[in-house]
């Protein structure tokens, strides 16, 4: 059980996420950032058991960065380092690797990707699209089995979304992926659903993604005509 400002949000939720694509959709507030700051171990159920790859999500906290990396839907609620090459750098530090050898680390990750002119760049001055690519790579460096990616395109132009989803892809992790984007995750195993934090929906990606399509039109059909809805 979780609950989110005074308000229950998930009650009696059970999941079992093994699939290597898993997809969130749902509308605005259905728990999708709250359920993959569930599985990061940033939130604690008041009741119930998070378990992310046999560890423990309360009493094993610590151990969880190695396990699941979450990029946040802002990055500039991820970033906490001045370049980039020491945003990169910090998440072997905080796995224990001094911090002249992450950083030199960094730099070789850096340039294994072509982007070692990025190395000393200052994130103040890199744009948005940019910046959430760091956060995907300071989390692709400290090799998590499970990336966990809360609208990693929210608001990326077509360019940015084509070069983040191929860094994306061309890792082998397991992926869980929250987005309004259906397109994005159609093609995947498996999507869930979320309504109001329960489950509505759960199944192969393009069925899950119709379902919720015919339910949003069915929505709209039923809403008073934009014309009438508007104030005099
Ligand atoms: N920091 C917070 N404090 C209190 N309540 C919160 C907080 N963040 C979210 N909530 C509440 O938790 C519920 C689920 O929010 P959540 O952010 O998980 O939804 P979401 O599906 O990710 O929405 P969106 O598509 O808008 O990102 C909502 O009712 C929201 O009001």
């Amino acid at each position: 059980m979780l609950e989110r400002g005074g308000q229950l949000l998930f009650d009696k939720l059970t999941l079992r996420l093994h699939e290597p694509r898993i997809g969130l959709i749902g509308d605005n507030g259905a728990g999708k950032s709250s359920l993959l700051r569930l599985i990061a171990g940033l939130e604690q159920p008041q009741s119930g058991t998070v378990r992310v790859h046999g560890l423990d999500a309360r009493r094993e906290r610590a151990a969880l960065p190695r396990q699941v990396g979450l990029m946040f839907q802002n990055p500039d609620d991820q970033i906490i380092c001045p370049t980039v090459e020491e945003e990169v750098g910090f998440t072997l530090s905080a796995q224990g690797v001094p911090r002249r050898q992450a950083r030199q680390q960094a730099r070789d990750f850096l340039q294994a990707r072509g982007l070692g002119h990025w190395s000393e760049r200052a994130i103040a001055e890199l744009s948005q699209g940019q910046r959430q690519q760091v956060c995907l790579l300071a989390l692709q460096i400290g090799r998590p089995a499970t990336l966990l990616l809360d609208e990693p395109f929210a608001s990326l132009d077509l360019p940015s979304q084509y070069r983040l989803s191929h860094q994306i892809l061309a890792g082998a992790q397991q992926l869980v992926f929250s987005t309004h984007v259906l397109d994005q995750v159609r093609g995947f195993e498996r999507v869930l659903w979320l309504d109001r934090g329960r489950v509505r929906e759960d199944g192969p990606g393009h069925e899950v993604c119709d379902a919720y399509r015919a339910d949003v039109q069915r929505r709209a059909d039923a809403m008073p005509a934009c014309m009438d809805a508007l104030p005099c």
